[in-house]
């Protein structure tokens, strides 16, 4: 699973356990959905190009390293992906923002798309594609199709749960993005909910329901 990294550290766990319980309000679980983006974020963008640039300190000019270039897209799937932009966004506050929008059927659990636009040049790009949830990997692996179709090539998928069988799908899938999950979950339910999980995403986030 060279292209997977899930999460271990301790802050992400204790987040992800405050999102899962369903007393959490709409206002914490959003600033929350955030914050664990970040601090993903924090270790997803640690291979960014850096190049040395000349600073004049209040002692001396030299040579000290800064992000090479500012071609980076996030991309959320609507809607609940968009509730981890801001979180990223912190961490490099010139990136472009894509959207690509999916709702999932309800009875046959397909992704169904909606609206695409993304940031161009996308193929220079690096695209951190953003969703929490990934269940069946059908939304994710869709949306990764789009952006591959538009020319996408640098991809990275941020996810806070995913199910072992949406995880696996979207690793045959797209072999070459790097997938970054928050915690890998017990599996899905009869309705293609994850379980434990956190429930709906996108209405708890959005206080839909
Ligand atoms: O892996 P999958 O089986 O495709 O399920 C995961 C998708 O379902 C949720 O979106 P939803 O369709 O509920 O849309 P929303 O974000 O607008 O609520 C979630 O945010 C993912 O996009
Ligand atoms: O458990 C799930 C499955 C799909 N989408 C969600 O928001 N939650
Ligand atoms: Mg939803």
């Amino acid at each position: 699973m060279d292209n997977v990294t899930v999460f271990t550290h301790p802050l992400i766990q204790h987040k992800i356990s405050i999102l899962r319980d369903k007393r959490t309000g709409t206002n914490e679980f959003r600033a929350l959905i955030e914050e664990i983006a970040m601090l993903m974020g924090f270790e997803a963008l640690r291979d960014l190009p850096l190049q040395d640039v000349e600073v004049e300190t209040p002692i001396e000019t030299c040579m000290t390293p800064m992000i090479a270039g500012k071609k980076m897209a996030i991309v959320p799937i609507l809607r609940a992906g968009l509730g981890m932009v801001n979180g990223i966004l912190a961490l490099v506050p010139s990136a472009k923002v894509g959207h690509i929008g999916l709702y999932r059927d309800e009875v046959t659990h397909e992704p169904h798309e909606y609206y695409c636009k993304l940031p161009s040049p996308i193929e220079q790009r690096t695209i951190v594609v953003t969703d929490p949830m990934v269940a069946t990997g059908g939304s994710a692996v869709e949306a990764i199709n789009f952006i591959k179709q538009y020319g996408g090539k640098h991809i990275k998928f941020m996810c806070i749960i995913a199910a072992p069988e949406g995880l696996k799908k979207l690793q045959e899938a797209h072999p070459d993005i790097q997938i970054y999950v928050g915690h890998l979950d017990r599996g899905l339910n009869e309705n293609a909910y994850i379980c434990p999980g956190l429930g709906d995403a996108g209405d708890r986030i959005f206080g839909t329901k």
